[in-house]
């Protein structure tokens, strides 16, 4: 029987529809205990540079009132590097960040940022965080995220989602055999493997049945489902497929 997959729930678009309004409501944090109650097996976070959506004071009750894992999401700069070190979340993602993108758009250049990355990514185990690395599923950025010594890989999900919602049959393809061979050579490597990026229902339970993926972080997604079905119901369908398409594991 193969592993079963975390679900990491983002909560970031509930900060987004907070911020809209400039008040308290809806509160991100009673998000996250919420999709804990519904069954996430962990809560993502992206404190932003700009702070457009999630908020260092988010960031402290988040590491304070959890119950299961925060996985920190964060640019790697000194600024977060402190705040990290500071609350100590189980886990710290650095993600590639451009002020002006309206979303994550592609994975960290770790080949060309060893010198900036290695002395962090120490920095960040000492505190004793999980460091994860969100890379393209390539060979080259896997092996040098081997050789920077970060445990855990997020494979940029963002490319196949794409295509998959646009209808562009041959590159969706291409592009989840490109998840597929890049999870499998990064468990090869010794790295723990989590996708995430655009996730929705049928590209979860699809992705779900590639062993080597061991977590799913899904946000923005299950945010806007939530508008809809609520968000634990929305969390319980994204559990199902995601279940169905681990036991569709060969
Ligand atoms: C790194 C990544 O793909 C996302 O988790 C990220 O948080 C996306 O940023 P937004 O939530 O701001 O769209
Ligand atoms: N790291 C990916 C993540 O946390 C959620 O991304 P999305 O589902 O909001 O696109």
């Amino acid at each position: 029987m193969a592993e079963r997959l975390r679900l990491g729930v983002n909560i970031d678009h509930v900060a987004t529809v907070r911020n809209a309004r400039g008040g308290a409501l809806p509160d991100p944090v009673r998000a996250a205990h919420r999709a804990i109650a519904a069954g996430a097996d962990g809560i993502t976070a992206h404190l932003r540079e700009d702070r457009r959506h999630i908020r260092d004071a988010d960031m402290v009750r988040l590491a304070a009132e959890l119950t299961k894992p925060l996985n920190f999401e964060m640019a790697a700069t000194d600024e977060m590097l402190a705040l990290a070190k500071r609350l100590k979340p189980h886990a710290a993602c650095l993600v590639p960040e451009k002020r002006e993108e309206r979303t994550t758009e592609g994975g960290l250049d770790v080949v060309g940022q060893e010198a900036q990355l290695a002395p962090r990514i120490a920095q960040l185990r000492s505190a004793g965080c999980r460091v994860s690395l969100f890379i393209e599923p390539d060979e080259a950025p896997i092996a040098m995220a081997a050789k920077l010594g970060a445990p855990v890989v997020e494979l940029h999900t963002g490319s196949w989602c794409h295509a998959v919602a646009d209808g562009e049959t041959a590159k969706a393809a291409a592009e989840f055999q490109r998840l597929a061979n890049g999870a499998a050579y990064a468990a090869k490597l010794g790295l723990e493997v989590h996708a995430g990026h655009g996730l929705d229902y049928d590209t979860a339970r699809q992705l779900a049945g590639v062993s080597a993926f061991v977590e799913f972080n899904i946000g923005h997604f299950l945010i806007g489902e939530a508008i809809f079905i609520g968000l634990e119901a929305a969390i319980g369908r994204m559990r199902q497929a995601m279940d169905e398409g681990r036991g569709a594991t060969r």
